[in-house]
């Protein structure tokens, strides 16, 4: 018997320059979907692993090497001439001149606002993931003290910091809802993004940007929560990725990694564990979470991580 569905594995490339600018290239006359902008790549040949296979293209299509790339997420489509399951990798260091060795234009972009179109059909939800931050901050009221936390927050405001999940589960939900107003309106000036922590409903009615659920949130809902730009979950294992697949989360927050005051007793999952979970290949980006600082964003991204969520290590 023969398969009855056959997957193409495809390596894809996200070049990606320190000021987050990431290249588009056109697909070439003659092949499918001929002028529509894509990541550069190819499929694989036999034998070859998805990072070889990328090498590979790259050298190919447009004449770099490869020096440094980390696995981002794994995305299958179905066109009408194939089912792809697409291998992205964020490509920070490459040698060379960008050639245009198959006829086709490139473009650096912004995710801001992209200035070619169309984009290939299957991308869509990569360019959202191209928009989230290599840092996710969580709220530490519990930890520092709230008008202690919220001064601190003010500096970060200022200093960059992107995106917040306010999670603050020792306050009742009046209190819960205070706060998220308080820190709504102080990261609007900055265009920073607020997600609340399971509070769905007060996400909505506040405006919110999105919401982060946990993992037991999560396995209670049988579809995504309407009406909010993003979410994310927590996730510990492959059945609560599976979940968070399902109900079609925007990222996950994998861990612990390491040994954390907030989860004393729990075994940390360590770099391996990480790994593991990663390797198996899913349609959003991955945080690592769990006793990390700032500089442990290299690490979690080798591990193909998209980058690290950090709790009292965000607010130093
Ligand atoms: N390279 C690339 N392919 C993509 C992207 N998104 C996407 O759906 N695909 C699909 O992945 C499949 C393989 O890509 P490809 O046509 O570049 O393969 P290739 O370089 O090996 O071409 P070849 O078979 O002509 O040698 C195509 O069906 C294409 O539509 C993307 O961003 N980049
Ligand atoms: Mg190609």
């Amino acid at each position: 018997m023969t398969d009855p569905v056959r997957i193409v594995d495809v390596a894809v490339g996200i070049l990606v320059k320190p000021d987050g600018q990431f290249l588009l290239g056109s697909r070439p006359a003659g092949k499918p979907f001929a002028g529509f902008w894509e990541f550069p790549g190819g499929k694989l040949e036999a034998g070859e692993t998805a990072l070889e296979a990328l090498a590979r293209e790259l050298h190919e299509e447009m004449g770099i090497t490869v020096t440094a790339a980390c696995p981002w997420l794994t995305q299958t489509f179905t066109y009408p001439h194939a089912t792809v399951r697409l291998h992205f990798f964020r490509v920070t260091g490459w040698q060379g001149e960008i050639q245009s060795r198959e006829g086709q234009q490139f473009a650096w972009q912004t995710n801001r606002a992209l200035t070619v179109s169309p984009i290939l059909p299957a991308n869509g939800p990569i360019m959202r993931g191209l928009q989230l931050p290599d840092v996710l901050a969580l709220s530490a009221v519990a930890l520092l003290g709230q008008e202690n936390w919220l001064a601190r927050l003010d500096a970060k405001l200022a200093s960059g910091l992107q995106w917040l999940i306010l999670r603050e589960p020792q306050l009742d939900a009046a209190d819960f809802a205070t706060l998220a107003q308080t820190v709504i309106a102080r990261a609007r000036p900055h265009g920073a993004r607020v997600f609340l922590h399971d509070h769905v409903e007060l996400a909505r009615e506040l405006g919110a940007d999105g919401v982060h659920l946990s993992a037991r949130a999560a396995a209670a809902l049988s579809g995504r929560p309407r009406g909010l730009d993003w979410v994310g979950a927590s996730v510990h294992n492959v059945a609560e990725l599976t979940q968070a697949q399902h109900i079609g989360v925007d990222y996950a927050v994998a861990g612990h990694i390491k040994d954390t005051a907030s989860h004393p007793g729990a075994a940390p999952m360590g770099w391996a564990g990480f790994d593991a979970l990663a390797r198996a290949g899913w349609p959003f980006p991955l945080y690592a979470i769990g006793g990390l600082a700032a500089a442990d964003g290299a690490a979690a991204q080798a591990q193909g991580a998209h980058g690290v969520a950090l709790l009292s290590g965000a607010w130093q």
